[in-house]
């Protein structure tokens, strides 16, 4: 009997891409927008300052009352005002007096500089002035950060905490932004445990539920752990049923290769409110895949091999990409930076399929990347892909990488700083 052709990395990545869409815009309070992508462009509705300020506790002056002070020659002044910040009505600065003026106050009009407290001896009611200002000096000027009509944010930006701060500065309490997709994450298996709870011989603990739901948190997706559902058909279909209401996407792990208990396979396969297509995918590890879409509403499943680093690498390279697009955040994964890297050993890869290794990379005495395995290939062993620092990737048709050999390689942390630029130990 010969196998069907495996489906290329590509085709089912694709696959996955075309089975979701960008999530309708949605307006959300301030804070449930970190992390989302902004779907307005937003202008700024006034002037940023909206009034002129004063810059620094000190003293509101008209310039000439003050140009001759000096340390030799103070200059004193009446002090006819006291401006906290807050103050709301129009004030006006009469020459040669001052007014006493906090950071952040509005500036009476006429004021031309505001003296900082400390070229002064305080006074409340005079005040000794022993340094000359230069016009304009600590006043802050009404849209000098931005004018009204000004473009602050362009849709599209993925919102970080500065940019809920600049939103909330111009006074919005809500924003349009495409929503976090509602991710479901089931663990099949009947020999699978909660973690905290004693094993018996043959159980193991649920590490697929944690992976899985922390990874889609960490796309910025929200994740929703269910706990462990057995091998039983009813069982599982009745938990998907009873999920779908609050998922816009659901994720399962295990049951999906050849066995006789392959429970999601089984489920999924029957006739039924869902259309889900089982592959084999040419990748290693996480060959056994299966998409499609669950009830009525079409929400898109995707089920992924039980073995945690399979459930890993799926996630990675199919399922990330779509989620992103979900978050409608396309283009290059800030997250996931590519670097090519010489392999420091070699090491033998299936040639029919593209072969995902946990490794870890370093730099050589040049500032190159140097990439090793940092564990055999099974696919059960999850210390090592802890350990690992990136997946290196070697191609379908490659049956050994050479010591030496370029290797693209997926970096699971942010992009390290250039080899010039090290900051050397104890000069941080
Ligand atoms: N005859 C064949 N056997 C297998 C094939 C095959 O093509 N023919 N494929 C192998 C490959 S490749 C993979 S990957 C696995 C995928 O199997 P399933 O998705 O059906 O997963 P299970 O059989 O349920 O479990 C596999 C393995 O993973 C452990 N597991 C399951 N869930 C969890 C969890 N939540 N946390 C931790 N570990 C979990 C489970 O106990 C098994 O050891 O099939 C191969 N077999
Ligand atoms: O493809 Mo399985 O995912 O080798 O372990």
């Amino acid at each position: 009997m010969s196998a069907a052709p495996l489906t290329t990395v590509a085709a089912h990545r694709q696959s996955c891409l075309d089975l979701v869409r960008p999530l309708p815009p949605l307006d959300l309070a301030l804070r449930d927008a970190l992390g989302c992508v902004l779907a307005e462009d937003v202008v700024s509705p006034r002037a940023l300052p909206a009034f002129d300020n004063s810059g620094m506790d000190g003293y509101a002056v008209r310039v000439r009352d003050v140009e001759a002070a000096s340390e030799e020659n103070p200059v004193g002044l009446p002090v006819v005002g006291d401006i906290a910040a807050g103050r709301a009505d129009a004030l006006r600065l009469v020459g040669g007096t001052t007014a006493r003026i906090m950071t952040g106050a509005p500036v009476p009009q006429g004021t031309e500089a505001v003296v900082p407290v400390e070229w002064t001896d305080r006074g409340v009611s005079h005040v000794t002035i022993r340094r000359a200002p230069a016009p304009g000096q600590h006043i802050r000027l009404a849209g000098e950060d931005a004018a009204a009509g000004t473009l602050v944010l362009e849709a599209g930006t993925r919102l970080e905490p500065r940019h809920l701060g600049v939103l909330a500065a111009l006074g919005r309490a809500r924003v349009r932004v495409r929503p976090r997709p509602r991710v479901v994450v089931v663990s099949t298996g009947t020999e699978v445990v909660e973690p905290g709870l004693t094993l018996a011989r043959g159980q193991l603990h649920d590490a697929n539920g944690y992976l899985l739901t922390a990874a889609v948190e960490d796309v910025g997706a929200l994740g929703y752990r269910v706990g462990v559902v057995a091998d039983d058909a009813r069982e599982l279909a009745a938990v998907l049923d009873d999920q779908l209401v609050r998922a816009d996407v659901v994720i399962t792990s295990g049951g999906v290769s050849e066995g006789a208990y392959d429970t999601v396979k089984e489920v999924l396969s029957a006739p039924g409110a869902h259309a889900v297509r089982f592959d084999r995918v040419a990748v290693q590890p996480g060959m056994p895949q299966g998409l499609g879409t669950l009830g009525e509403q079409a929400v898109p499943v995707f089920t992924l091999p039980g073995n945690p680093v399979s459930s890993f690498v799926s996630f990675e390279v199919f399922v990330r990409p779509a989620l992103r697009r979900m978050l409608g955040d396309e283009g290059p994964d800030p997250q996931r930076p590519r670097v090519r890297a010489l392999a420091g050993t070699g090491w033998t890869s299936p040639p029919a399929k593209e072969q995902y290794v946990r490794a870890a990379w370093t730099r050589d005495a040049e500032g190159r990347f140097v990439v090793e395995p940092v564990s055999g290939h099974g696919s059960h062993l999850v210390t090592a892909l802890a350990r690992a620092t990136c997946l290196a990737v070697v191609p379908v048709g490659v049956a050994r990488v050479e010591p030496g050999d370029e290797v693209e390689c997926v970096l699971l942390g942010p992009l390290p700083p250039e080899a010039g630029l090290d900051v050397p130990a104890g000069r941080a």
